[in-house]
């Protein structure tokens, strides 16, 4: 089945940036479309309101396109709907051409990771939706929906259901929807992170095309996304979040290269390192302990607040570790993700987790094994877990659990009370998670055991 594709250049034209289509339209820098000022969201949380983003300060002007990238739970959703009016913020102004937002934003159309099709609606039905709802007559409605379809590579689809579609096709579906209503500002939450590789490479290579070609009927984009490369391939500038101890932005990096751009430069790497820095970067009270290269990881410092455990389990840091290990102790990690044929969103815990135990360092753009590191890989079996269950034990939450059960058979720690304790620091989905974490981690150093019955920690296995 031969799908409408609009064609790609064989050889695309560099588009110097002075003479971009968008010259045409209002330059970035001209006019502001979007601005946030000190913005606040908090979510309540087990022990009250627990911030995930705090003192945002965006500007979103038009011309340019906007990638918002952090790892999973900094917040990026959070700010996109933000911005769009969808909730409000805690503290702090959302602001629309001028106007502090008072609900939903005017001047936006959301793209969802997952497609959020109406399945009992035709592709032009739910192309259809968003006019609908801002009153335009059915004539009118019906010729806007057959532009936006025709424009977004589904001619021919307009009387098909979704589930008559693929995942690219559907997507499809979802950014004529938002285009339809030609907002000011077009919003996407993560638009090709459901569609395979190729589909999402081929949807997003066209919608480029269309943005450089001033077809596309918008005049900014906020692009949410956790993948770095993307995020240098489409954005005029990357606002990277950091997440602890909550969402802020880290950096901005401004990606002022010629479009469309050429992922194999040296300049596109230079840019895509740049920001893996920024994403591996970390705050200083959250290093292991034990560095005398670097000042400031004091470890006394280190607090169940302030040291997150990662979403990591034993195997896959032993297996990231392995990995360093047979690359000589050291490699760099964009090469690695690469390699590995993984997203920054699957190596980074297992990065965070190393870094936390004190097996391996970032240094720039590497990763390299620790001197503890080596002894954990080169180690038998029995021994590397008394190297792990000896490095656990520096971190906080497995020092606390450790410490509480201390060494009477029969005491127990029940999971409540750690989550009255994470639960004034982090929501309740970091603290299970981090629950998790600390469970595997716990289990296989040999420090303790889970009851999952009785919700309890203990020293010995649970009798059954
Ligand atoms: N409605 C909510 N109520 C409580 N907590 C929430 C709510 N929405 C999000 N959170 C929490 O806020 C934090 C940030 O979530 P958000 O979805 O904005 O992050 P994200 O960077 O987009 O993550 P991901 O990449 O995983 O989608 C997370 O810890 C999440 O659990």
């Amino acid at each position: 089945m031969r799908f409408p594709f609009r064609r790609r250049p064989a050889e695309p034209t560099p588009v110097p940036r002075g003479d971009h289509p968008h010259d045409d339209a209002p330059r970035p820098d001209d006019e502001v479309l979007l601005e946030t000022v000190g913005l606040t969201k908090a979510y309540a949380g087990a022990a009250g309101e627990l911030p995930v983003l705090s003192g945002i300060d965006l500007t979103v002007r038009a011309g340019e396109i906007v990638a918002v990238l952090g790892r999973s739970g900094s917040g990026k959703s959070t700010l996109l709907r933000c911005l769009a009016g969808l909730i409000p913020p805690s503290s702090g102004t959302v602001r629309y051409r001028g106007t502090p937002l008072t609900g939903a934003n005017p001047g936006t159309a959301l793209v969802f990771q997952t497609f959020a099709l109406l399945p009992w609606l035709t592709v032009r039905q739910n192309v259809e939706l968003g006019l609908e709802a801002r009153g335009v007559p059915p004539r009118k409605r019906a010729r806007a929906a057959a532009q936006a379809i025709d424009l977004i590579g589904l001619t021919g689809f307009g009387s098909a259901y979704p589930k008559e579609l693929s995942g690219g096709m559907r997507q499809r579906v979802g950014f004529a929807r938002a285009l339809v209503v030609e907002p000011d500002v077009l919003m996407m939450d993560e638009p090709f992170s459901a569609l395979d590789v190729l589909t999402a490479e081929n949807l997003r290579g066209e919608l480029m095309e269309l943005w450089d070609s001033g077809q596309f009927p918008t005049r900014a984009v906020v692009l949410v996304t956790h993948n770095i490369e993307e995020a240098v391939l489409m954005a005029d500038r990357v606002v990277v979040l950091g997440a602890r101890p909550y969402g802020t932005i880290r950096e901005t990096v401004e990606v002022d290269l010629e479009r469309p751009r050429d992922r194999d430069s040296a300049a596109f790497d230079e840019r895509v390192d740049r920001v893996y820095r920024i994403m591996t970067g970390r705050p200083k009270d959250t290093r292991a302990p034990g560095r005398t290269d670097q000042p400031g990881p004091d470890p006394d410092r280190r607090t169940v607040a302030s040291t997150p455990l990662p979403t990591a389990g034993v195997d896959g840091l032993s297996g990231l570790a392995e990995t360093i290990a047979h690359r000589g102790g050291g490699c760099d990690l964009a090469g690695l993700a690469d390699e590995l044929g993984l997203d920054i969103d699957d190596l980074l815990p297992q990065v965070d987790a190393l870094d936390l135990l004190g097996f391996a360092e970032v240094h720039g753009d590497d990763l390299l094994l620790t001197d503890a590191g080596a002894a954990y890989t080169g180690a038998d079996a029995q021994d590397s877990r008394a190297v792990f269950a000896a490095a656990a034990l520096e971190v906080p939450l497995i020092k606390l659990i450790a410490n509480s059960l201390g060494d009477r058979p029969g005491a127990t720690v029940r999971t409540g009370f750690l989550r009255d304790l994470l639960g004034r620091h982090y929501t309740v989905e970091q603290t299970d998670r981090q629950l998790e974490t600390a469970t595997d981690w716990g289990r296989y150093a040999g420090l303790f055991a889970y009851d999952a019955d009785r919700q309890e920690y203990r020293l010995d296995a649970p009798e059954r």
